[in-house]
């Protein structure tokens, strides 16, 4: 789906507002704290119902208010869509499609796949394995969303047998049930390693060239790094069976995909150990965009980008780099304190949002204008 339209009601610094979005490139530009990072956060919350920025989405709610609501408008080839999220703390999210109620968004077909960078999301880069685990996993959803039920029943496997072996570390039962177990885990944990391995195939050139493209010094690299060297369901059991007195004695599996990385490197080095900040930004960068070239490729359409400053810590040639890649398919927005830093800004194909303190006014020649406040 193409966003057309994203309206916000009491969602942090804005009371009501109503802006349109560009079939391409909409910038949203104002000064520090003005709320152009709240509206960027606004449009994710109306695609996902979830805040990309902090996990108390009580946050989200405009000071002193006691709902929030976001709408989503646009289109796609089967025509016109909304998307609707009412939000108010301590209740269910109330998420219509196209007025019929639906209990989670992230199901539903119209909406759009949606890619964020924001300052905070570094930790993907800096943070613990789990992170790129589940972010991988997020991006093997979006590849081949029939997969996603193999990655439910090997949790549903893992919970199954760490319960086991809880009970039976705390004397409550016998370890004769977890072969069963071990086979069902291994099953499911063999085809999460060809999912993840096969992801990170298709990503590792691209990402490796939008690293060099965005100034990345040396050779970026993605590497998958499973924990098991099994290639067989029956390998991976027998993995799991030699390691069952250690697991006996944690009370939980220690071995498979659960303990799987992403490794960033650059030159052979993991930059999350290694990298500058500057580097981790430009390597989450190409990561989200060799995401974003490869979901286009298989799913015949990119996600909707979000970029959260990222241009005032480029040059002025990298920067027409970003913008040139971003513009050649898709819709992205960006924002930033100065027009300036985004080439092409100017371009009447581009929507510009200029953002003050809970207002936001609207410059798109090309599109019907909508002054909002
Ligand atoms: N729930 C809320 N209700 C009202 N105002 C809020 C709420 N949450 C944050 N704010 C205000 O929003 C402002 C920050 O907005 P935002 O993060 O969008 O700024 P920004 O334009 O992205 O700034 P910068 O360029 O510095 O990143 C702050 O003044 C903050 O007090």
């Amino acid at each position: 789906m193409i966003v057309s339209r994203l309206s916000l009601r009491d969602f942090r610094t804005y009371d009501r507002v109503q802006v349109p979005l560009g079939p391409g490139l909409t910038v949203v530009h104002g000064r520090n704290g003005a709320g152009k990072t709240n509206l960027l956060e606004g449009l994710y919350f109306g695609c996902t119902a979830r805040s990309c920025r902090t996990s108390n989405e009580r946050e989200v709610l405009r000071f002193d208010q006691a709902a929030a609501r976001i709408e989503v408008e646009g289109h796609d080839r089967d025509g016109d869509h909304t998307i609707a999220v009412g939000f108010q703390p301590g209740e269910d999210k109330r998420i219509k499609v196209d007025g019929v109620p639906v209990a989670r968004l992230l199901d539903a077909a119209v909406r759009p796949l949606v890619s964020v960078f924001l300052p905070e999301r570094l930790e993907l880069v800096k943070g613990p394995p789990a992170l790129r685990r589940s972010h991988l996993d997020a991006v093997i959803t979006a590849l081949w969303p029939g997969r996603t039920a193999n990655r439910t029943a090997y949790r549903q496997a893992l919970a199954q047998r760490n319960a086991l072996l809880a009970r039976y570390k705390h004397g409550r039962g016998g370890r004769e049930a977890l072969a069963a177990w071990d086979l069902e885990l291994a099953r499911h944990g063999i085809a999460l390693r060809d999912d993840r391995a096969q992801a990170v195939a298709l990503l590792q050139d691209p990402f490796a060239e939008i690293a060099a493209e965005l100034g990345l010094t040396g050779a970026g690299e993605l590497r998958y790094r499973p924990r098991t060297k099994a290639t067989t369901a029956a390998e991976l059991a027998a993995e799991l069976a030699e390691r069952v007195d250690s697991d006996l004695e944690r009370g939980f599996t220690g071995h498979g995909p659960h303990r799987d990385d992403l490794a960033l490197l650059r030159d052979g080095r993991e930059l999350r150990v290694y990298g500058s900040q500057g580097e981790q930004r430009l390597a989450l960068l190409a990561l989200l965009l060799a995401e974003r070239d490869v979901l286009a490729a298989e799913r015949g359409a990119p996600p909707l980008l979000l970029l959260d400053d990222v241009m005032s810590e480029l040059d002025a040639d990298r920067r027409a780099l970003l913008v040139a890649r971003i513009t050649a398919a898709g819709q992205s927005l960006v924002t930033t304190t100065d027009l300036a830093h985004v080439p092409g800004a100017e371009d009447a194909s581009v929507v510009r949002l200029h953002v003050t303190p809970g207002a936001v006014h609207v410059d798109a020649p090309g599109l019907r204008a909508v002054d909002a406040a």
